[in-house]
């Protein structure tokens, strides 16, 4: 494996002497797309703030591979609302030329919108405007604070699924917080619990059974996760009834559905 883009190792973040991300070790690569979850409040802006190197380490440190470019994705577009923009002079502020610039808006599926106003796009146009400033810079790392805010539940698969289809295409890594966790189930490689410290962390399939992960967002939402997924270990006839796989064991072959490992 190669080395990683991004490491921290032992990252510490207090705020007058009360620690809100503690001796986080954690490594991102190439090809990565890791969700960070945690209740308000738990560090997961601060860690991201760390490793974009806006925020400093109190202890421990953030090493990134020399020259790596980072795209950052915020939550919101914050814009004046006076000042007319439309999306091709948005897009040309990051100093990269129009065709750059469209071919950006062209990945994340909004270059019809190119000489619309900034003001007037939805929220799901909003963040693949955003999206797409990220990407003109060919980003190694992509960092996202919530993407799907404010996109409804039909735009937020879409989005996950287009981050999941730009990580492939530019081979770059992702770190993302979000509190769709349905969604982040299906659109992640690995989960990262954070509550102050790292809960627990894992292929999101396995993460909703464990201990840490219960305590801090409770039964319930357990459950409802669980629903999701199930053990392979049998197959369902055309009726849907259970039978027995050839090998002696039950194989589940023919379901299709939402979060299968
Ligand atoms: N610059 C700062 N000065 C003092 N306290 C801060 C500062 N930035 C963050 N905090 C505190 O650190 C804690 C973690 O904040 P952070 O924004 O990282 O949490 P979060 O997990 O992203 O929360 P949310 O899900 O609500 O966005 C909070 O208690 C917050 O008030």
């Amino acid at each position: 494996m190669t080395d990683p883009l991004v490491t921290l190792d032992g990252l510490t973040v207090a705020f007058d002497d009360r620690p809100v991300v503690d001796q986080v070790n954690l490594s991102v690569h190439r090809g990565d797309i890791i969700t960070i979850i945690g209740p308000n409040g738990a560090g997961k802006t601060t860690l991201i703030k760390s490793v974009l190197g806006i925020q400093k380490p109190s202890a421990g440190e953030v090493r990134l591979v020399p020259g790596m470019v980072i795209g950052y994705v915020p939550q919101h577009l914050v814009l004046e609302s006076t000042l007319p923009l439309s999306v091709k002079r948005f897009m040309m502020l990051t100093g990269h030329s129009v065709s750059e610039c469209r071919a950006a808006l062209d990945k994340t599926g909004v270059g019809h919108l190119l000489d619309a106003s900034v003001h007037h796009l939805s929220g799901g146009e909003r963040q693949r405007l955003l999206l797409a400033r990220a990407l003109v810079r060919r980003p190694d790392l992509l960092v996202l604070d919530e993407p799907a805010q404010g996109v409804d539940i039909n735009g937020q698969a879409s989005l996950y699924q287009l981050i999941r289809q730009l990580r492939d295409e530019l081979n770059c890594g992702v770190i993302m917080i979000s509190h769709d966790l349905h969604l982040v189930m299906a659109a992640t490689d690995r989960v990262i619990c954070l509550n102050q410290h790292i809960c627990c962390s894992g292929h999101p399939a396995d993460i909703s059974q464990d201990p840490a992960f219960i305590e801090t967002f409770g039964h319930d939402v357990a459950r409802s996760l669980a629903v999701y997924h199930h053990d392979h270990n049998h197959a369902h006839n055309l009726h849907g009834d259970v039978v027995e796989g050839d090998d002696g064991h039950l194989a589940h072959k023919e379901c299709s559905g939402y979060a299968h490992p």
